[in-house]
């Protein structure tokens, strides 16, 4: 298939570029640089710099593409409590350029990566795809936003929509003798920033929030390896069914706590990690774990690397390789 990937120069983005064209498909990637850089992309890939508001210039009517990968997007559920508008007009706005652009052009196959911030503070974990939706963001209500206007489509024109609710995504992809990894600009996420506390290239770790309702007081995610996670697109653009919009959770179902994470930071790296405690960040729920039997049934996903400290280790050594500067 010719793929556009919106955000393909991006952490998820770019490696399932990667895998996309390793199997055999022909792959565009568009992406505006605001956080990432153009090295990202990888070889194979042919690289259009593009605002995603402005898609309609690279999925015209003539451009042949069979379907879209949708990564395109800001990521901060934090900073979007701070910049509520800007996230609305990138998440959600940018979506609608693409829906409508994929209408003129007849793209009729979108596969869209959404986030666990959907479902906000759960009332039971493992959490399952008919879980209530009560985003506590703005980030999470611009995912949601989305999957509406993917409904909208589906039952207008029998598109073949699925969105891969993502949990927290770590690690790092080897492709040949290139190492393919996290690198945001700013960092905000736990587990690189730890590590670049383990490495001495920040002096501390701030854990916000140890008030939580939780066991240890802090919050609890469900991490899942970037290759599983990435995989589970390719599953999805082959499951893709018109005229039905499918949800999936994406996850390993097992929660660790920040201090429990930053245990296997201290182990993984043989570094003490200098810690800080501050107040709880903006918009973030308690506890985050998925049930994803709904993608081991249908897409016949099976995560080969749920092991945390194999992530940390991933991402560790991704830090070391010199990829990440
Ligand atoms: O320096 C830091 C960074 C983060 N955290 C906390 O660690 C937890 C996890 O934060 P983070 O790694 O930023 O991930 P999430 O906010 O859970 O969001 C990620 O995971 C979501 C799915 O759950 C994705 O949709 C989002 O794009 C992605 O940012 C949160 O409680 C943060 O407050 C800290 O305590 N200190």
């Amino acid at each position: 298939m010719k793929i556009l990937v919106t955000g393909g120069a991006g952490y998820i983005g770019s490696i399932v570029s990667a895998m996309l064209v390793d199997a055999g498909h022909s792959v565009v990637a568009i992406d505006d640089l605001s956080t990432s850089d153009a090295s990202g992309v990888p070889a194979g890939v042919e690289f259009i710099r593009c605002d995603i508001s402005q898609v309609a210039t690279v999925l015209t009517p003539d451009s042949g593409f069979d379907a879209v990968l949708h990564f395109a997007g800001l990521i901060a559920a934090g900073e979007s409590v701070q910049k509520p508008g800007l996230y609305w007009h990138v998440n959600t706005g940018g979506s609608l350029s693409l829906l409508v652009a994929m209408r003129a052009a007849g793209v009729r196959k979108i596969v869209f990566s959404s986030s666990a911030a959907v479902y906000g503070n759960p009332t039971q974990v493992p959490i399952l795809e008919s879980a209530t939706v009560a985003p506590t963001s703005p980030y999470g209500e611009n995912k949601l936003a989305v999957d509406f206007m993917l409904a909208g489509e589906v039952a207008a024109l029998g598109i073949a929509a699925t969105s891969l609710r993502y949990f927290n995504v770590v690690g790092a992809y080897r492709r040949g003798t290139t190492v393919m990894g996290e690198r945001h600009t700013p960092e905000t996420h736990l587990i690189p920033l730890a590590l670049e506390a383990a490495a001495g290239r920040r002096p501390e770790f701030a854990i916000f929030g140890t008030d939580y309702p939780t066991p240890d007081g802090t919050t609890i995610r469900d991490y899942i390896h970037v290759e599983d996670l990435a995989r589970a697109h390719l599953l999805a653009l082959d499951n893709l069914t018109p005229g039905e919009h499918k949800v999936f959770n994406l996850g390993n179902g097992t929660g660790f706590s920040i201090r429990e994470v930053l245990a296997v930071v201290e182990k993984v790296t043989g570094k003490p990690l200098p810690v800080i405690e501050k107040d709880r960040r903006a918009g973030d729920p308690a506890e985050l774990v998925a049930s994803s039997d709904a993608a081991k049934a249908e897409l016949g996903w099976t995560p080969a690397k749920a092991s945390l400290q194999d992530m940390v280790s991933d991402a560790w050594d991704f830090l070391n390789s010199g990829s990440q500067s």
